[in-house]
């Protein structure tokens, strides 16, 4: 499985079913600004109210091919595993990525657990051996990094921002991101904290 990031603002996305498993995942994608389309003749109240405040387009029918016009992903998240499998051939067929939740082996992608806060993001993936696991290493992890790990983050943010900014050349601000990085690994940076602006006199 190849970890990829994938930005899905405005981009047409199918969840066929309408239970816990496709909430789950139209939650997560509404996140990052794509265009639900669900289809399923039952759903659960979250997903109506979401339709209703026009956050999704919701058909309350069943799965029909003609909804694989448009979509770039699909969601296959029925409870009826026949289904899930038909829905992900066609898919195949059309060149569609589809993720069958119930048979990580037909999925062109799963979806890892994320971790996020202050602008990290650790995705957690267990290639489909275990999802609960995933989703235990992901709680264990806001434990584990200290919130310093944010302002080194912001630290490295601004750097990097500001070397861009600046007339410096290409080569050279790599270089001195390089530098920076062998003095101030992250304890050298706890304890000293030092400003964008001075590391930026220091190197020019
Ligand atoms: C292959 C994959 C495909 C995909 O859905 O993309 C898949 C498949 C299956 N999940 C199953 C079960 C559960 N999945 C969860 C939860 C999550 N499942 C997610 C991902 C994935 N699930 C992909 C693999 C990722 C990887 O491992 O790398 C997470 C990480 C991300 C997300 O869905 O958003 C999200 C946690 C998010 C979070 O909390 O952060 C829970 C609840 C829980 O953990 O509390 C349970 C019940 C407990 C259990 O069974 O473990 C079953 C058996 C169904 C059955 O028995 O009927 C299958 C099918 C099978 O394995 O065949
Ligand atoms: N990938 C994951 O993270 C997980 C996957 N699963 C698997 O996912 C599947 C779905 O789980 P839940 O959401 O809990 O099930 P659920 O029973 O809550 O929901 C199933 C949904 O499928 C819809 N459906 C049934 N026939 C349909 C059709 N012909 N066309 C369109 N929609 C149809 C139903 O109306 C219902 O909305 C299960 O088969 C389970 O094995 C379960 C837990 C986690």
């Amino acid at each position: 499985m190849y970890p990829i990031s994938l930005n899905l603002r405005g981009t047409p996305v199918l969840v066929v079913g309408g239970g816990r498993v496709a909430l789950r995942k139209v939650q997560n994608l509404l996140r990052e600004g794509a265009k639900i389309t669900v289809v399923a003749p039952k759903t659960l109240p979250e997903l109506m109210s979401l339709a209703q405040s026009g956050q999704i387009k919701l058909y309350l029918r069943e799965f029909q091919e003609e909804d694989l016009s448009g979509p770039k992903l699909v969601f296959a998240a029925t409870d009826n595993s026949e289904l899930n499998k038909r829905i992900a051939n066609l898919c195949q067929r059309l060149g569609i990525w589809v993720n069958v939740a119930d048979n990580p082996e037909e999925s062109n992608f799963i979806v890892p657990a994320v971790w996020r806060r202050g602008g990290w993001e650790i995705a957690v993936g267990t290639s489909g051996l275990s999802p609960l696991a995933a989703r235990l290493l992901k709680e264990e992890l806001s434990w584990l990094i200290d919130p310093a790990w944010d302002d080194y983050l912001k630290f490295w943010g601004e750097l990097r921002k500001a070397l861009k900014e600046s007339n410096i050349e290409k080569n050279r601000r790599e270089e001195i991101l390089k530098e920076v990085a062998k003095i101030y690994d992250y304890r050298k940076f706890c304890r000293e904290k030092p400003s964008v602006k001075l590391i930026l006199e220091k190197f020019k």
